[in-house]
């Protein structure tokens, strides 16, 4: 059995699982008893007969992992009977970093469960999974269990009592999040590319455009001011008054030469995606670094918008899902430069909509779940602010164009002594 496997499987009892339904994440672990619990809330509507499985990712290849999770679904999808109901869920060990498995929770009628099981018994042969099978009847009829699939011969199946289990402190999948959805070093996001070149021959292009180290030899001379902000709340608009009024110079991130791969790179999963993003910071990062010695420097997005939108996007749910306060995921990566201010663009969501519309251009799949997932959008904007680092300072963007750049240069030149 693969080794991976097998660290699964040592701590197995111990494990927390979650199902989301709705965005809503309902917890379950494992007993080796009954003790007269209630079934688990993703167990009621159910009836006696009917079947449920989990089928989980499980592989140590992280690249590999992250291709292979979303075609999951796809086969899924594609080969499960009607009226087999698929949702997403994911197992952790609490408190224990890296220990988030992500994988797919299945409801089957009773009519369909051996189609089902026939199934999953065909894949599990053939790819890194671990299956269990839910069935009803244990602890005198009430209790629903879960059984684990042998992933190989040589292993014996496992029972257990399935009970529900409390909330976690924050979101498990913050477990996982450092270097899988956001990367705190050059050398982390730099590693993503390196090993994904045998599956995307495009990761060779971009890791040609890289500066050789994250290392910036030396401080800008002058104030370097990111803009930041969701979609349509006036970052271009404002970018180019100010390098008008100020002289400066322009820069965006992810910068104009990785613009040939940014299409590419945005259908791949949260893994490779994000170190895309990640490493188009550290080549805006050297621009900054060159341009900062003659002029002053104004960037549309750097570093808060990669890490907001990647912390956002793998937290379900409201706002108290994300990380807490002062977690250590919004860091600021320790080798990438420092601007001297980030100033935040906020919208209300009528006017934002309103802008959209007007500009009418094409939106990234991100873009367009801003617009219709209310709680995504709220997520963000908390993530931009909990974000360490450099000051952080809030414009209100719903005035005038003038009257915002009038606003934002006094920002600028109380805080940067320009
Ligand atoms: N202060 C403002 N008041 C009204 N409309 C604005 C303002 N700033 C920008 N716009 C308009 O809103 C739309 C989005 O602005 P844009 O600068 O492209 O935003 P972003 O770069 O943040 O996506 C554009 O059509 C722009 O002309
Ligand atoms: N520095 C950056 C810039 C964008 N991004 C990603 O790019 C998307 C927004 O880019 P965009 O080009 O649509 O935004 P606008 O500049 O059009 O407002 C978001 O979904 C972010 O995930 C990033 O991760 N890091």
């Amino acid at each position: 059995m693969a080794k991976h496997a097998k660290s699964l499987l040592s701590r197995w009892s111990s494990r927390v699982f979650l199902v989301e339904v709705d965005e809503k994440p309902l917890y379950f672990r494992l007993q080796a008893r009954h003790g007269g619990e209630r079934a688990p809330q993703v167990f009621g509507q159910l009836r006696q007969e009917d079947r449920c499985f989990s089928v989980l990712v499980c592989t140590g290849d992280r690249i590999k992992g992250a291709k292979f999770y979303p075609q999951l679904r796809d086969k899924l999808s594609k080969e499960l009977p009607p009226g087999c109901d698929l949702t997403t869920m994911g197992s952790f060990l609490p408190r224990v970093r890296d220990s988030f498995i992500r994988g797919y929770f299945l409801k089957s009628s009773a009519e369909y469960s051996a189609h089902v099981e026939r199934l999953l018994r065909d894949l599990v042969r053939r790819e890194p999974l671990l299956v269990c099978s839910y069935a009803a009847g244990g602890g005198g009829g009430q209790a629903w269990t879960q059984r684990l699939w042998s992933p190989s011969e040589d292993e014996t199946v496992s029972d257990y009592f399935v009970v529900s289990s409390d909330e976690p402190e924050c979101h498990p999948s913050a477990l996982s999040m450092i270097n899988n959805d956001v990367f705190y070093s050059f050398e982390e996001a730099r590693d993503v590319f390196r090993k994904c070149g045998d599956v995307i021959p495009e990761a060779a292009s971009v890791l040609e455009m890289l500066p050789g180290s994250a290392g910036v030899s030396q401080k800008p001379l002058f104030p370097v001011v990111v803009l930041e902000g969701l979609d349509a709340t006036g970052k271009t608009t404002l970018t180019e008054s100010l390098r008008e009024t100020l002289g400066a110079a322009l820069l965006r991130s992810p910068p104009d030469c990785l613009s040939p791969w940014r299409a590419l790179f945005d259908r791949e999963p949260p893994l490779i995606r994000r170190a895309f993003y990640a490493l188009g910071n550290y080549i805006t990062a050297q621009q900054i670094a060159q341009e900062g010695m003659k002029t002053p420097v104004i960037v549309d997005r750097f570093w808060h918008s990669t890490a907001a939108y990647a912390i956002a996007t793998a937290t379900g749910g409201p706002v108290s899902n994300l990380p807490g306060e002062g977690s250590e995921v919004y860091s600021w990566p320790g080798d990438l430069l420092r601007p001297s201010l980030v100033l935040l663009l906020t919208l209300d969501a009528e006017e934002r909509k309103r802008r959209l519309k007007d500009r009418g251009l094409e939106k990234t799949d991100e873009e367009q779940k801003l617009d219709c997932n209310q709680l995504f959008r709220l997520r963000v904007e908390e993530a931009y602010r909990r974000i360490s680092g450099p000051p952080c300072v809030t414009v209100d963007a719903s005035p005038s164009a003038d009257k915002v750049l009038q606003q934002t240069l006094l920002l600028i030149r109380s805080n940067c002594h320009l």
